[in-house]
């Protein structure tokens, strides 16, 4: 069950805790940009009813809320960065405790060191795992370029930057959690439903959602 951080950088005591005494699964969903993270936690959510919190779509319903911050959010998101940790880490707890569930994906959240530590600091919440996408850049590129959802950043000039920002920002803290032991790696580059067969025995601790 969802478990309160107890490394020792973590101040438990710390008032700053906005989830205040909610207790809360969280799997961290990684992989580059197109590998598939958003389809599959669609599935995830039909089949074991977690709730799905993409950072990228919090961000993107930001700048469409009209919030003081959305000019600077647009901005990151067409040059592939990322934004400040306070901005997103403000979404995903606002978010968590709206919410119903105890049950939560975080899709494309941590995607570097800050977003990482700012998030144990401020929510002491440490994953279940993390559950991460590996698939060639190739692959994802025509993806992306096939998605056709009208993102400011599916364009080839904005996608090499992501990919960069990527492999320089987001894999280290895939690392950083493979040390702890707390990766589980799918191949991303099969079709859609053999990699969510090898999600769903990832996930078969956890109680199927019951057929309608
Ligand atoms: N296994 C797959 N095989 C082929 N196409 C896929 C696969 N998984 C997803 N896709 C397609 O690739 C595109 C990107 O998928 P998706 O949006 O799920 O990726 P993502 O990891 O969430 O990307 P981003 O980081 O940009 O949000 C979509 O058009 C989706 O339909
Ligand atoms: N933790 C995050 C997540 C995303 N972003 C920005 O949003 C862009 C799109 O993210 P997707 O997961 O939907 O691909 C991403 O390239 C970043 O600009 C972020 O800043 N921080
Ligand atoms: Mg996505």
């Amino acid at each position: 069950m969802g478990t309160v951080v107890d490394a020792p950088a973590v101040d438990q005591n710390a008032s700053d805790n906005i989830l205040g005494e909610k207790k809360v699964t969280v799997v961290f969903v990684l992989g580059g940009p197109g590998s598939g993270k958003g389809t599959q936690c669609a599935n995830i959510v039909e089949h074991f009813g977690f709730t799905h919190l993409s950072a990228g779509d919090l961000l993107r319903a930001e700048i469409k809320s009209g919030s003081e911050n959305g000019a600077m959010i647009q901005n990151m998101i067409k040059e592939g960065k990322i934004v400040p940790s306070e901005v997103t880490i403000k979404l995903l707890q606002r978010a968590m405790l709206e919410s119903d569930n105890d049950k939560f994906l975080i899709d494309g959240f941590p995607r570097n060191e800050e977003n990482r530590a700012a998030f144990e600091r401020v929510t002491k919440i440490l994953p279940e795992f993390v559950l991460f996408f590996d698939c060639s850049e190739e692959e994802m590129e025509r993806r992306l370029l096939n998605r056709n959802q009208g993102r400011d950043d599916d364009n080839i000039d904005t996608i090499r930057k992501r990919f960069k920002v990527f492999v320089e920002s987001s894999i280290p803290v895939v690392e950083y959690y493979d040390s702890k032991g707390r990766v589980k790696k799918i191949d991303a580059a099969k079709p859609v439903d053999a990699v969510f067969e090898d999600v769903k025995s990832i996930f078969s601790s956890f109680s199927a959602v019951e057929a309608k």
